[in-house]
């Protein structure tokens, strides 16, 4: 059976540029929940803020990868969940070119990536759990597109923010995004001070609170 739902609104643009100057490193010293599991991406240094759009495959059957691509949009994030099927690739050189061409940002995917030289060359980023040959089949069985999907063991909504860069990707709620941001903006800017007068001779154990456990 195929679903397919249009797409959530584009998230605002000032999440995209408020997310772009910080990292998600930062977001994971301060919570535990949100950050997909075991996926690395296939260029670095990356960087991509955008609006998930998200298709659940059955198992071989990419139909709804090919479907959704073609209607990405500027500023998308394709999405994608293989139902638990880790090994095959449903996103290649041909999938990626359409994605880029329709100004996607990035893509995540939780099986693996094919035509990796290709889609290097066109500087697309892509996080996945690695690459292979075997791909998945326009098999016309069944997909769904924009429906809730779980990667790397965190449910991905349409609409959700995905902020990725060359640390990893966290999911994020785009009604707690602007404020999210500016938390992690004020926690990174706290460390300028803080590297020059480590430089000059303080202590890291003092900056982060560690050496108070030593006393
Ligand atoms: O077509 C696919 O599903 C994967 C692929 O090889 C491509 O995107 O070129
Ligand atoms: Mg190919």
């Amino acid at each position: 059976m195929f679903i397919r739902h249009p797409s959530a609104p584009s998230i605002d643009p000032r999440i995209v540029e408020a997310l772009s100057q910080v990292c998600t490193s930062t977001l994971g010293h301060l919570r535990d929940y949100g950050f997909p599991r075991g996926l690395t991406p296939n260029v670095r240094p990356l960087k991509f803020v955008g609006t998930a759009v998200t298709v659940r495959l059955p198992h071989l059957d990419s139909t709804a990868v090919h479907v959704a691509v073609d209607d990405l949009r500027p500023g998308d994030v394709l999405v994608v969940e293989q139902s638990g099927d880790e090994q095959r690739s449903c996103f290649g050189g041909l999938v990626s070119f359409t994605a880029k061409t329709r100004g996607a940002v990035g893509a995540v995917i939780d099986g693996q990536i094919n035509d990796i030289e290709e889609m290097s060359g066109y500087g697309f980023p892509a996080y996945s759990r690695g690459i292979s040959a075997l791909t998945t089949r326009i098999a016309g069985i069944e997909g769904a597109i924009n429906v809730p999907v779980s990667v790397g063991g965190v449910v991905v909504k349409p609409g959700d923010v995905v902020f990725a860069d060359s640390d990893g990707i966290a999911i994020i709620d785009p009604a707690e995004a602007l404020d999210l941001a500016a938390v992690l903006k004020r926690k990174e800017d706290a460390e300028i001070p803080t590297r020059e007068k480590i430089a000059a001779g303080a202590r890291i154990s003092d900056f982060s609170g560690a050496a108070k456990h030593y006393l």
